[in-house]
């Protein structure tokens, strides 16, 4: 069973109310990487390869609907998003990440893992552009959903913690 939008918004900082939906929270982005160096999945652990981050442009024309707005424009290609909402995933749950349907409508994709009983921490999904695309900081992207789940132990791999200030 899927847990209410409300639920959800306890484990997940900074949260604002807009952002809490009847069945989940929504998830925007904070930070743009491409990968610039290969990375390797073993049989036995992995290696992440170097990225660079995006920089996102602020428009200064007074004409442009994003002016002041810092804003990733992003051409083709497969991108790292990293959310700016810290989540716990409470034992006892699974959590699912969906993309929102207005990136599909503008021929992008965020794919997305499960998130563990026991993980805290600031994720990361794919971000898949086939078109151009202008994302600005602080967009919602994706939307957060918690289902009840039976589990043996916890998260507790390399990435517990991550990118918490
Ligand atoms: O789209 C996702 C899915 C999961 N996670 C977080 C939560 C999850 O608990 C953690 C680890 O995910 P997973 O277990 O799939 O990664 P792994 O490659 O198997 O890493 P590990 O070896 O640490 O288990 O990463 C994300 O940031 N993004």
């Amino acid at each position: 069973m899927f847990r209410s939008g409300a639920f959800v918004a306890d484990h997940v900082s900074p949260v604002a109310g807009e952002q809490v939906q009847p069945n989940g929270v929504d998830l925007t982005v904070e930070a743009v990487f491409e990968q610039v160096e290969p990375g390797r999945i073993g049989r036995d652990g992995k290696r992440i390869g170097e990225r660079e981050e995006i920089e996102p442009s602020v428009a200064s024309a007074p004409e442009d609907t994003d002016a002041g707005v810092p804003t990733f424009r992003l051409s083709p290609g497969g991108y790292v998003a990293r959310y700016g909402e810290t989540i716990s995933i409470p034992e006892g749950h699974v959590g699912y990440v969906l993309p929102r349907s207005s990136l599909m409508r503008n021929s992008a994709m965020l794919h997305t893992a499960v998130w563990d009983a026991g993980y805290t921490g600031r994720g990361e999904g794919l971000l898949e552009v086939n078109h151009d695309l202008e994302l600005e900081r602080g967009a919602r992207i994706a939307q957060l959903v918690f289902a009840r789940a039976d589990h043996e132990e916890t998260y507790d791999g390399s990435y517990q913690g991550e990118n918490i200030e």
